[in-house]
């Protein structure tokens, strides 16, 4: 790959490569865009079949971000980080604390969390090295893993999503097919369990299938056999790109809301389900309940005011499907023009110069 062609294509500001051989830390930070503010984004730990697909991972989980924060009324700009490794054998405390450190260099340019692969503990670790980090432990005042957070977002989304599919909100006796029941899924699915949905499950770990049978009733299905199991709703809650030209065929479900990052293989994809009549929820913004959590926690943290926040996610997904019907578009480029819309206008007003500690005049002093 020509990475600095990629980065122009999608106008990246900066891709940093973090090496540490003692600890065994290899990690990628990719910020996209900080045009309104730091870039928060989670660390996703995974081992990846190539070098250049962790790479292709961190920038296209980057850009989301910066499409999320905005979308979600953020003044975040759009980062992630993902360090290639296992994370049930690889990991321990110096490669966290050397991670943070690098951070800690960025200088408050980018602020991380959890993802896939990466818990409380592994942040209270970077915590010891730098104040740029969330969803560290609450007894450091913060508040915690972001999954609970995320799920309730989730939920409200799906309600939003269901409206829309089917002329009412309520899930209950509604069939929802899970793929992947790990943090997020399986307390999403404590809420629908709770409000009477049906649930089909499936995971590639036998223990958290075996966790959502045994917890919610959930059927459980093989991995492969989720896309085309008759349910009203789909929610691919494991890795992104599940939605792509072998799997629209077989859906059943007249609703896709899953908490999954880059949940479309190819932009087409969302156009493809536009004109299949698949009510979908674009990924990234069902998703930010997590990250309006812990983004909360800048302001010292109050759970009702970011749950408050969280609610609202029912009301922006309302918004983007009324679009879509309007303009006949599909749902994730009537989300992409918001987001982007908020953007442009954040940058016009910050054309204005404005006196700091590092402009030059003040350098002379
Ligand atoms: N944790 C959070 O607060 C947020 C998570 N997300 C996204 O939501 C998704 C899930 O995140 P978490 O629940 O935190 O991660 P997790 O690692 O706890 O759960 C993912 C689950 O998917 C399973 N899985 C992986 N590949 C699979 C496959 N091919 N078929 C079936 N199952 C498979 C894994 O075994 C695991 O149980 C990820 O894409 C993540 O980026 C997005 C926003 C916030
Ligand atoms: C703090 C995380 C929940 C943010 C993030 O990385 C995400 O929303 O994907």
């Amino acid at each position: 790959m020509e990475l600095f062609t990629y980065m122009e294509e999608y106008d990246y500001e900066q891709v940093v490569f973090c090496q540490d051989k003692n600890s065994g830390l290899k990690a990628i930070i990719a910020l996209h865009d900080t045009t309104l503010g730091p870039a928060l984004g989670g660390t996703r730990m995974w081992t990846y079949d190539s070098e250049e697909e962790a790479v292709v991972d961190a920038l296209r989980l980057a850009k989301g971000m910066t499409y999320k924060n905005a979308a979600a009324g953020l003044n975040l700009g759009g980062g992630k980080t993902v360090i290639i490794g296992d994370p049930k054998k690889d990991k321990n405390p110096e490669l966290f604390r050397a991670f943070g450190r690098y951070i800690q260099g960025l200088n408050g340019r980018y602020i991380t969390a959890e993802d896939v692969g990466t818990t409380e503990h592994d942040m209270d670790y970077i915590y010891m090295e730098t104040d740029y980090v969330t969803g560290i432990s609450p007894e450091f005042g913060s508040s915690g893993n972001p999954s609970p957070a995320t799920a309730y977002g989730m939920y409200r989304g799906m309600k939003a999503a269901a409206k829309e599919a089917f002329g009412s909100d309520s899930l209950e006796g509604k069939t929802i097919a899970v793929q992947g029941v790990g943090n997020v899924a399986y307390h999403m699915c404590k809420h629908l369990h709770e409000e009477g949905a049906k649930l089909i499950v499936t995971d590639i770990n036998k223990e958290s299938v075996e966790r959502a049978v045994e917890d919610f009733g959930a059927q459980a299905v093989d991995p492969d056999d989720i896309y085309s199991v008759d349910c009203d709703i789909y929610a691919p809650c494991a890795l992104g790109a599940t939605i792509n030209d072998e799997t629209i065929p077989q859906l059943k479900a007249k609703a896709i809301a899953g908490s999954a990052n880059n949940q479309l293989a190819e932009d087409r994809h969302g156009q493809i389900l536009h004109e299949s009549g698949i009510v979908y929820a674009p990924d990234y913004v069902i998703n930010s309940g997590g990250v309006i959590n812990v983004a909360d926690e800048l302001n010292g943290y109050n759970k009702e005011r970011a749950f408050k926040q969280i609610d609202s996610i029912y009301d922006s997904l309302s918004k983007i499907f009324e679009i879509s019907k309007r303009d006949n578009i599909s749902t994730h480029i009537a989300a992409d023009r918001m987001a982007e819309e908020r953007i442009a206008s954040v940058r016009n007003t910050r054309s204005t110069f404005l006196q700091n500690e590092h402009s030059i005049i003040s350098r002379r002093k």
